[in-house]
């Protein structure tokens, strides 16, 4: 084991990096990678990944050799036992795991009501150029908040909106300073975690004083009955952790899409004769393809005239589009999903992830000396992988960085070169639900809605917290019934 850092570019002798980096982010990581190869020094703190088999490896080892990302101001000094760290989460996530697979009655229970979501809210802005990024955000919460809380959720998504408002400054900046210090941003997020964390224990202790729904009603019946019992502060942090999860990362997802409606009419048009006719009846509960048969999609994509036919990414020393099982960071193919009837949108989807996966970097801390790829990395280390590089990587897929929805859904990425929802025991725990939902969304606002967004080529993604188009602006065009 080599015990040298990693190289990297030593950067401004008081400021290091951070400037450089906090210019051009990608630009920064794209130079960096070319110069030093796969594994990069940012600082004597963090180390860059663009190598899926390490990127794959820590993600994996997470819980054992690493930690998740701290939340802000939770200091960056590693836990001795990363098991133990993770303990109360990980029993929540266990009780909440069945109720958030595909098909499970919950997720399924969610299509209809997403999709009355979403067509209130373009509704609502109908014909009119909105910032898409706040109406998506608006959209995320309520079905977020509504899957968590049910009927308990009213004032739920305003929380969700001022707690995304005061997380913005922290997402944005590179760097932390103390909690400690009075800033305006620092003040105001603490007011909005507190009042946040007040109103959860509210309902969680009112909730586990009156019925409890058999079979569950939303999340936190789930928590409630889950064995061993978990202390109101438990579950009260689990839905915290599932509604910022379900909120912003999806609502960045939806924005990413739009913006490929808009700057894509005929993939756009392709989408509503896929969707069927637009019938006007505001029930899309009721109509195909939200309800019914659902069988899998076994056929080829249609109305795509892709690039590449069926080119799948070549695969990490593995089978280059092989028909195989998916990796186990591969999306779960449609059977038993409203996905199934749609193979166009989830294509979509799952190309948009690719291009812009919401969560372009995932942080790991080591919690003790760990061997990472022969450099040796101490404890509280911090590892970023680079899922937005490793996705454009013209050593695992071809012409990487062309929209091509027709590459699925025979590609079969290897471990590691598809992330969008993470990998190993931290893996995106809302996945299933989030393939579904934005797999009704693409198809829903295409059927529904003529997309015009000037703006759209120029709304180059933003890479702070969420990678999502910057200042996307559309109108939403009804389309006559
Ligand atoms: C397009 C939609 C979504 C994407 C791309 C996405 C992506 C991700 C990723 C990459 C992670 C792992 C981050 C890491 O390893 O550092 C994650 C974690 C998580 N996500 Fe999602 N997510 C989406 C939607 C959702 C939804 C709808 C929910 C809730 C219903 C959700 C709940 C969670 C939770 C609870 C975690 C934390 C898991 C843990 O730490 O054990 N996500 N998500």
């Amino acid at each position: 084991m080599d015990t040298a850092r990693p190289p990297g570019p030593r950067g401004h002798w008081l400021l290091g990096n951070v400037a450089a980096y906090e210019k051009d982010r990608v630009g920064f990581l794209r130079r960096h990678h070319r110069d030093y190869g796969d594994v990069f020094s940012f600082d004597e703190r963090i180390v860059f990944t663009v190598d899926p088999r390490l990127a794959h490896q820590v993600l994996t080892a997470t819980n054992r050799d690493y930690v998740t990302e701290p939340a802000p101001f939770a200091g960056t000094s590693a836990p001795d036992d990363a098991g133990e760290a993770a303990r109360p989460w990980m029993g929540a996530r266990r009780a909440l795991r069945p109720a958030l697979a595909d098909a499970a009655p919950m997720v399924v229970g969610m299509d209809g009501r997403f999709v009355a979501l979403l067509d209130d809210a373009l509704d609502r802005t109908a014909g009119r150029e909105v910032e898409v990024l706040p109406l998506m955000l608006d959209v995320a919460g309520r079905a977020v908040a509504e899957l968590c809380l049910g009927e308990d959720a009213a004032g739920v998504p305003g929380l969700l909106a001022a707690v995304h408002a005061a997380l913005l400054p922290f997402e944005d900046a590179g760097y932390q300073l103390p909690g400690w210090i009075p800033l305006p941003r620092n003040r105001r997020f603490f007011r909005v975690h507190r009042r946040t964390s007040e109103t959860l224990t509210g309902l969680v202790r009112a909730r586990r004083a009156g019925a409890a729904g058999t079979p569950p009603r939303d999340l936190l019946d789930v928590l409630l009955a889950a064995r061993p019992a978990m202390s109101d502060a438990s579950v009260t942090s689990a839905l915290w952790t599932v509604l910022i999860g379900g909120h912003g990362v999806p609502a960045a997802a939806l924005t990413s899409v739009v913006r490929e409606l808009a700057i894509r009419p005929d993939l756009a048009a392709a989408l509503a004769a896929e969707a069927g006719p637009w019938d006007g009846d505001g029930r899309p509960g009721d109509a195909a393809p939200w309800g019914g048969d659902e069988r899998p999609h076994e056929g080829g994509l249609p109305g795509v005239g892709g690039a590449h036919g069926r080119n799948g990414p070549r695969g990490v020393g593995g089978a280059h589009g092989q028909d195989g099982p998916p990796g186990p960071e591969g999306i779960p193919a449609g059977g038993g999903c409203p996905r199934a009837r749609l193979p166009l949108a989830e294509a979509v989807v799952r190309e948009v992830l690719r291009l812009c996966p919401p969560a372009w970097t995932m942080t790991r801390v080591a919690c003790a000396a760990v061997d990472f790829g022969g450099w040796r990395l101490r404890p509280g280390e911090e590892v970023l992988s680079i899922p937005y590089l490793i996705h454009r990587d013209p050593r695992w897929w071809p012409d990487p960085d062309v929209f091509d929805p027709s590459r699925w859904p025979a590609a079969r990425p290897s471990p590691g070169t598809y992330l969008p929802f993470g990998s190993g025991p931290r893996r995106c725990l809302g996945a299933a639900a989030a393939m579904r939902q934005l797999t009704l969304a693409t198809s829903r606002i295409a059927q529904r809605f003529h997309v015009r967004a000037p703006d759209a080529a120029a709304a180059v993604p933003a890479f702070c917290g969420r990678l999502a188009p910057a200042g996307l602006r559309a109108a939403f065009h009804p389309v006559e019934p």
